[in-house]
């Protein structure tokens, strides 16, 4: 029997025959964009920010793609191994809230910084080069830590499933990113995430309906918890109610949920992919997508961790069921395992195509994030001021390939290769000293989750304090290393390394106290000094000339021929390009809007967050209730329920918003079809509806 489930070749064939596909996909959205659209590729607003004309159906599934990580399906299902049906929901639920939250940042940069391109130039226009450099420092790790945590789940499966080389691996998954990022910039981007997305809820119902619907090794929720039940007899979960997998009152299901809480506020607040689809956003609609993209992410990992995670635990013993030693559920594995021991060679593929779309995704938004910092927070800022429209495509360009080389004078495709170098590098470097995907996932607080308010506060609070924001930052960064440390030395007999330091308590210590740290100096030494900022110099980042509101036009213009004057001009100094004229967008950032946007984003995120992190779990945790088989069971219907609503928001409508500039495209194809050169897009002189 082969060590292996798959051969090598499928290693090879996804990771590299789909990242070639893609590439050619994104060419070929990039030449209809350029053909059949007003928004050209080769204009840098375009490339960093889709002209900030996106709807939210697609702004929903850019975030729904960049925030599923290789974690969302691996990690998810690893805590449903360890801790059980609980896993699934603190990973689900602690990393929905952040992005239902940074709707309220979100719509706040619309109003105080509508035209920045990255959250960083906030910070420096709002608080000079100093804070800028210290939270960049926060920024880039940010980046870099995600990166690593996809090259490591993503290779560490490829490996376990076809034993591809996982240095092949860590180097080749990001090049074929890399290469459609660069063709593309963002809008292609956010259509390839479409894509992956659609596929992605498409394997992942496959595997739900398998396990609770046709599979003769579980097939129904009751077979399932009848195995489960088995399982827990077997082998009891310390902290577990009666030992049980069916059970919300889990403590270490409590712990990393708490863990998985402050982790993902730092990658979601500095991280400049969730800022970047904020900014490619329409003004209006903004707070919408942030609040469908997060409802619509959590059935991701809560439904596949509830499918796969809990199908590992009650197939073990199976004949085809992979042993599992805790090495490799650090890694991930369970899901794995159990797609092969339900479906064979064709779960392993599917397992292997749904993770590949995951990686490169994500990857994507990282790369194209850090392409932004490099250009405009570093190059723009720091070494060419004056830099003009061509340079700053360019070295968006050469970011995208390598982050520290962002003036490589050698050819596209090694700079594409040194980008994998640097990309797989960082996941190799980790892999070699043994911290695996779970390791980094529970550490990201530790050394992120101190900058998390400073920013919030920032972006979003007149009286926020510099030099609190920016101590708190690194008082809590110092804060939670050592509380990291001294907790592992102290539960560990003085032993440190990377398998006493992973354990539950070191983590939550060091988690706690960075967030904890950062949050109490920026807040109380703003309450103490406080600043009175009134965010004009954020409000002038970047403005264009002429943004002149419609209605403001409309109250200046004696006649109607006039006002079409003035439509026209105002057009003319639109940073969206003609598909969204400047008197559209100027409208749509009428600060009485935005203040609205904001208070609806702050009740509704604020009311999901007490709904899924208080109300629902909380009471399951103090209760003890071991669910019936009627309590799986709705449970499981909860779940595939939600997973089918989230389909139809990231699915199908964007399909349906988009119906305006589908029929332009195919009506131009068609023209072109018929009589060559006649479909190409043609400026129209009046104000038209964006893609
Ligand atoms: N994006 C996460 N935390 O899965």
């Amino acid at each position: 029997m082969p060590d292996t489930i798959l051969p090598q070749g499928a290693g090879y064939g996804v990771v590299v025959g789909i990242g070639l596909f893609f590439s050619a996909f994104m060419i070929f959205l990039t030449a209809i964009q350029a053909r059949y659209t007003a928004f050209s590729p080769k204009s840098s607003e375009e490339f960093t920010s889709a002209s900030r004309s996106v709807k939210p159906g697609l702004i929903a599934s850019g975030i729904v793609s960049a925030w599923t990580w290789a974690a969302t399906l691996l990690q998810s299902s690893a805590v449903a191994y360890k801790f059980g049906i609980s896993g699934p929901w603190w990973y689900g639920a602690g990393a929905t809230v952040q992005i239902l939250l940074f709707a309220m940042l979100a719509a706040k940069l619309k109003l105080n910084a509508p035209y920045a391109h990255t959250w960083l130039e906030i910070v420096g226009v709002r608080w000079g080069k100093t804070a800028h450099l210290v939270f960049m420092f926060f920024g880039l790790a940010t980046n870099i830590i995600v990166s690593s945590m996809l090259i490591l789940g993503g290779s560490a499966t490829v490996t376990d499933l076809t034993g591809m080389n996982t240095i092949a691996a860590c180097f080749l998954i990001p090049l074929g990113v890399a290469i459609y990022v660069v063709v593309g910039g963002m809008r292609s981007t956010l259509l390839c995430d479409y894509t992956h997305t659609t596929v992605l809820f498409a394997i992942i119902l496959t595997f739900v309906f398998t396990v609770y619907s046709t599979s003769n090794k579980i097939g129904s929720p009751a077979k399932m918890h009848e195995l489960l039940t088995a399982a827990s007899a077997a082998t009891p979960i310390p902290g577990n109610a009666h030992g049980s997998y069916i059970t919300m009152r889990s403590k270490n299901g409590l712990i990393f949920g708490v863990i998985n809480i402050i982790g993902n506020f730092a990658t979601v607040f500095q991280d400049q992919a969730y800022w970047q689809r904020a900014i490619a956003s329409r003004p209006a609609s903004t707070v919408k997508a942030y609040l469908l993209g997060g409802l619509a992410w959590f059935a991701i990992p809560f439904t596949f961790a509830t499918t796969l995670g809990l199908a590992a635990v009650a197939l073990r013993g199976d004949p085809a069921m992979k042993v599992l030693t805790p090495a490799d559920v650090s890694a991930g594995l369970p899901a794995a395992a159990a797609a092969a021991a339900l479906l064979g060679k064709a779960g392993a593929a599917a397992i292997l195509v749904l993770l590949f779309l995951a990686v490169t995704s994500a990857t994507s938004a990282e790369l194209i994030a850090v392409s932004s910092i490099l250009t405009y927070d570093v190059y723009k800022t720091y070494i060419n001021p004056n830099a003009t429209e061509e340079q700053i495509l360019k070295v968006g360009h050469a970011a995208v390939c390598v982050w520290c080389k962002p003036f490589s004078s050698s050819t596209e495709f090694s700079q594409v290769a040194l980008y994998a170098v640097v990309c797989g590098l960082a996941g190799l470097i980790f892999f070699y000293i043994g911290v695996s995907m779970g390791w980094l996932y529970t550490f990201m607080g530790v050394i992120l989750g101190s900058a998390v308010v400073p920013i919030a506060l920032c972006i979003t609070w007149s009286k926020a304090n510099k030099w609190g924001c920016i101590g708190g930052s690194i008082a809590g960064f110092v804060a939670g290393i050592v509380a990291w440390l001294v907790t592992t030395s102290t539960l560990n007999n003085g032993v440190i390394n990377v398998v006493t330091s992973g354990g539950d308590y070191e983590m939550l210590a060091g988690n706690l106290a960075s967030i904890g740290v950062g949050a109490i100096v920026a807040t109380l030494s703003s309450l103490i000094w406080p600043d009175k900022y009134d965010w004009e110099s954020t409000r002038a980042i970047n403005k264009p000339a002429q943004a002149t509101s419609k209605r403001t036009e409309e109250l200046k213009a004696d006649s109607d021929s006039e006002k079409k004057e003035h439509e026209v001009v105002t057009k003319a100094g639109s940073i969206a390009g003609e598909s969204f004229d400047a008197a559209e967008e100027a409208d749509e950032l009428d600060p009485v809007a935005l203040n609205k946007a904001f208070k609806f984003a702050t009740y509704s995120s604020v009311g999901l967050f007490i709904v899924l992190i208080i109300l629902v779990p909380l009471p399951l945790f103090f209760s003890h209730y071991v669910y019936t088989t009627a309590g799986l069971t709705g449970w499981v219907a909860v779940g595939i329920a939600w997973t089918f609503c989230s389909a139809i928001t990231v699915v199908i409508y964007p399909l349906y918003e988009s119906r305006h500039a589908i029929l332009l495209i195919t009506k131009g194809i068609f023209k072109d079809l018929f009589a060559r050169g006649s479909g190409k897009y043609v400026a129209d002189p009046g104000p038209t509806s964006a893609a």
